[in-house]
């Protein structure tokens, strides 16, 4: 379907219109992000005549030809901050410009820059591949040759050539995820947002889409905008923002966030956790808390390797052996827990900000 404006357009008393680039101009010229944000919000009518604050004041900067990643848990505001890139919504307040346009400027013009896959299917299932690709060619005024030369293309390029005559409906889920992107991506997008593209795929349809990414951002240097909460897919891409609550958490190169957080989580087993746990805090460094649980005692400490010979010797001493030892290096869920107070396998939707 042609994306249009969005009907839901709140009342802006004041909304500031970014001025860095003008209609027609060469984006690239003047702006050198692909997607940037300035105080982006958006806010929907709540239950109970509340408020539910989606998006709260996001500052983002995508640079052009990366791979983004926008992770978050459920009910974090990933969708709405892409219906408003895609100018889709409305902000209720802040800037936004994609490919050097600004959203609330001109947003038809931002709608035929950018590439949307949405979370839910967007294809006529009786109609077959090429057919799809043909409607989608109309909506963007695409030529003939163009619509045929670009299918062609996209379809070689996902493995889907073969397939052109088949009704989508006949389809495996993999193949039409494959579709929808080739879909997303026929009129040429500068930007392509994925909203959650490998949800409800196999592993094995999951590595082939973010293969076909891959290949695309070498390629074709196409900047890709991703949303997801796998963190091992946000992990891959080179850049990622994190957000919870519709606020901004974090933003950066994963390894750059990991090292911010520093510490190295190590976890001992023994054959009495309970009496090695109080051994473990009187010989760990002050400030360092340790948790048991299922898989041993586990505590954060820098330079964790390091600290393994030391706390078994502590351990020793007080006749306790440690069956088993590992320091392992600060994950994204660490990141996100040291930013957040939890971790993402458990945040939920009622982080969602409800206020007035
Ligand atoms: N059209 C709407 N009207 C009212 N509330 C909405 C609307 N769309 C989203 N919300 C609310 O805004 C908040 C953010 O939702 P959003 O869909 O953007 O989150 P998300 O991170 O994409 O979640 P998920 O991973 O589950 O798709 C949630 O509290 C949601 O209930």
């Amino acid at each position: 379907m042609q994306p249009h404006a969005g009907a839901d357009a709140p009342a802006r008393a004041h909304l500031p219109t970014s001025a860095t680039v003008p209609d027609g101009a060469r984006p690239e010229a003047r702006e050198p992000y692909a997607v940037s944000t300035r105080g982006l919000a958006k806010s929907y009518p709540g239950p109970h005549g509340s408020v539910t604050l989606a998006v709260r004041g996001l500052d983002l900067d995508v640079h052009q030809g990366e791979t983004f990643a926008f992770l978050g848990p459920n009910g974090a505001g990933k969708s709405t901050t892409i219906s408003l890139l895609c100018a889709l919504a409305r902000p209720t307040a802040g800037t936004a410009t994609v490919a050097g346009v600004d959203v609330l400027a001109h947003p038809a013009q931002v709608r035929r820059q950018v590439g949307m896959l949405f979370q839910h299917s967007a294809l006529d299932m009786e109609l077959t591949v090429q057919q799809n690709l043909r409607v989608h060619a109309r909506l963007y005024g695409m030529s003939r040759r163009d619509a045929r030369r670009r299918a062609t293309e996209t379809l070689e390029a996902i493995g889907l050539r073969d397939r052109w005559q088949a009704p989508v409906r006949t389809l495996s889920g993999g193949m039409r995820r494959r579709l929808e992107l080739a879909r997303g991506l026929l009129h040429e997008p500068r930007v392509l947002f994925l909203d959650e593209p490998t949800t409800g795929l196999d592993p094995h349809a999951r590595a082939q889409v973010w293969d076909y990414l891959r290949q695309l951002r070498e390629r074709q240097g196409t900047t890709l905008f991703v949303t997801t909460h796998y963190l091992d897919e946000a992990e891959n891409c080179d850049r990622l923002a994190i957000i919870d609550g519709g606020r901004l958490v974090a933003q950066g190169a994963p390894a750059a966030l990991k090292a911010a957080v520093g510490s190295d989580r190590v976890v001992l087993r023994t054959h009495d956790d309970p009496a090695a746990d109080r051994v473990v805090r009187r010989a760990a460094p002050p400030g360092a808390r340790t948790a048991l649980g299922p898989d041993g005692i586990s505590l954060r400490l820098p330079d964790g390797s390091a600290w393994i010979p030391r706390l078994c010797a502590a351990l020793a001493a007080e006749g306790i052996p440690v069956r088993a030892a590992s320091a392992t290096p600060p994950t994204l869920d660490d990141v996100f827990f040291h930013h957040t107070g939890r971790s993402i396998r458990t945040a939920g939707p009622e982080t969602a900000g409800e206020g007035l």
